[in-house]
């Protein structure tokens, strides 16, 4: 485990290689966001994005809070904001989570409380959200003047839990605890709030040990798939992506293995 690396709105650690976790760090603020934490989150996010032997990322809060949203206590500063002052510092925030969504490996939201307003649309830009049973989601974005349709929240919410729940949970902005939560997919799984990181590490782990081309492939299609307009064409992202692997070293590396019953060791090239 490497030494961490501080940062002003988090931490950056290392565990074990190939494994990075980003821990939100205010929590006197409930890790609520500001133009801040959005600067760091893209420039870590574009880091990670570019380290050839990473292979899954972690986010998590410390404290009682994964993310309690825009800083509403900073907001003060925004209040006096033209239209186009807004329609900036929108683009800000979601540059920073856009480069969150978009690393090209897994990543791994551990839920370790509320996740509200900006704080949920941070946690449905990661891939897989695992939650302790303090996990608890909230679209309180009506509830203090602002809409749904943020940091990509209404995109990831109709396309997770379908139009109609998502509609309820947006309108009335109403709490979601960790067992509803999992009962309609915006979380994977509730594990016990002491081994929250330890369950996530060991399904990093179980993703470390696949094909990273294979892995990072599957998130390319996966997310493609939101984006294309029919089977036919996802069939052709599909096809492409599989080519591409059959090309490289992992995929004879993980033949050989099987025949001779040992464990692959996938390089990604
Ligand atoms: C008037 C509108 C101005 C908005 C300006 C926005 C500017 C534009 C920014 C654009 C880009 C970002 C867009 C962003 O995605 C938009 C949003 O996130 S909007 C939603 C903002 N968040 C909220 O409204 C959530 C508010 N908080 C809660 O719902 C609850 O606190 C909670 C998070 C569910 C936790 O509940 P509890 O566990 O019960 O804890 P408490 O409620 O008792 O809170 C404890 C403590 O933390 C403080 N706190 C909580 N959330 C925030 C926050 N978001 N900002 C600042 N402080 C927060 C809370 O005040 C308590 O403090 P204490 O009283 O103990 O000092």
């Amino acid at each position: 485990m490497t030494e961490p690396t501080t940062w002003e709105t988090f931490t950056l650690e290392r565990p074990e290689p190939g494994i990075a976790v980003v821990t939100l760090n205010r929590p006197e603020r409930m890790n609520s966001m500001t133009n801040t934490m959005f600067v760091e989150l893209e420039k870590v996010a574009l880091q990670l994005d570019r380290e050839d032997d990473l292979r899954v990322v972690i986010l998590t809060g410390a404290g009682k809070a994964f993310c309690g949203g825009f800083d509403l206590d900073d907001a003060d500063g925004l209040s006096s904001l033209t239209a186009l002052g807004m329609l900036d510092q929108q683009e800000l925030a979601a540059r920073a989570l856009s480069a969150i969504r978009n690393i090209r490996v897994p990543v791994i939201a551990a839920v370790n409380g509320a996740a509200a307003g900006g704080g949920l649309s941070l946690s449905l830009a990661a891939d897989i959200r695992i939650g302790s049973p303090a996990a608890r989601f909230n679209a309180a974005f009506v509830r203090i003047g602002l809409s749904a349709g943020d940091l990509g929240a209404s995109w990831h919410l109709t396309r997770l839990i379908g139009p109609a729940r998502a509609a309820e949970f947006a309108y009335t902005g109403r709490l979601i605890d960790a067992v509803e939560a999992e009962s309609i997919g915006l979380l994977n799984t509730i594990v016990p709030a002491e081994s929250l990181l330890d369950e996530a590490l060991a399904m990093a782990r179980l993703i470390c040990a696949n094909s990273p081309g294979g892995v990072q492939l599957s998130k390319r299609a996966l997310h493609a798939n939101m984006e294309v307009s029919s089977y036919a064409a996802a069939l052709e992202l599909e096809n492409r992506g599989q080519a591409l692997l059959t090309r490289g070293e992992d995929m004879p590396e993980a033949l050989a293995a099987f025949k001779e019953k040992r464990s692959p060791k996938f390089t990604g090239r």
